[in-house]
């Protein structure tokens, strides 16, 4: 695992900007270097910010969008369609804006689709998508960029403070009683989280300051902030607005 550095930038506006050439150029070394790519994207304010400076940045169109894949790191388990599912908001931020094809692209199951409002099978279903994607290789597939957000509590995905998700070694789980709302999520765990060659965690404003300096401090546990357990194979980076990265965070 890769320790974390922190970047910082001057406003959220430059945050997202900023991620969002990141994450083009990211898409375009592993095309290059291995034909394709595959992104996990997560929800959130700077999250969907990131995506819909991408989405209207003429650098969209530098990479091949039929040959990425995308997944997510975490969902709200609602109908599809519902504005506050990730996936709504990723869509009309960045993947109704480019030639994504629509077998690569891999929303965690709503709530209306085919397992209903059953949120252990959907977890289930979601698992055995990233299995099958991972060709026999692990349980899910090796994510280039997996990006995720910091709640002011510190959450990740939706790996919430003390919650059992954090100990489960299984690659998705079903998170109920979330204290954000909506309680019910699909999530995935840290062994996933960890998967990935790089792992970009995104924070802006006062409101994260706390949660930055705890992913920074030494001997915190991941049951008291679990951003501290999402860490990249390659790189762990911190992509933080000047609000949020406070006094400056070091690398830990
Ligand atoms: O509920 C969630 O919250 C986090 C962080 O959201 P933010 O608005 O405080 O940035 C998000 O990353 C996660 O995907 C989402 O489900």
């Amino acid at each position: 695992m890769s320790a974390p550095l922190a970047v910082p930038h001057r406003d959220a506006d430059v945050l997202a900007q900023a991620a969002a050439a990141r994450l083009v150029t990211a898409i375009a070394d592993a095309q290059t270097e291995r034909g394709e790519a595959s992104i996990v994207l997560t929800g959130g304010g700077v999250g969907t910010a990131v995506l819909a400076a991408l989405g209207s940045s003429p650098a969209r169109h530098a990479v091949d969008w039929r040959r990425v894949d995308v997944w997510w790191g975490d969902e709200r388990f609602l109908p599809s369609g519902d504005p506050e599912r990730n996936e709504t908001g990723a869509r009309e931020a960045l993947l109704d804006r480019v030639d994504a094809d629509p077998a690569r692209v891999h929303p965690m199951p709503a709530s209306d689709g085919p397992d209903g409002g059953d949120v252990d099978a959907a977890a289930a279903r979601y698992a055995a998508e990233l299995a099958a994607a991972g060709g026999g290789n692990g349980p899910v597939p090796a994510f280039d960029v997996l990006m995720l957000g910091v709640g002011p509590d510190a959450h990740v995905a939706s790996l919430f403070p003390g919650m059992p998700q954090l100990t489960d070694t299984d690659p998705v789980v079903p998170v109920r009683d979330a204290p954000k709302p909506p309680p019910t999520r699909i999530s995935l765990t840290y062994p996933s989280l960890r998967s990935a060659r790089e792992v970009w965690l995104l924070a802006a404003g006062e409101g994260k300051a706390d949660a930055v300096r705890l992913a920074f401090a030494p001997g915190t546990a991941p049951e008291k902030a679990p951003v501290v357990g999402a860490r990249g194979r390659e790189r762990t980076l911190f992509l933080l607005d000047r609000a949020a990265a406070g006094d400056g965070p070091r690398a830990r």
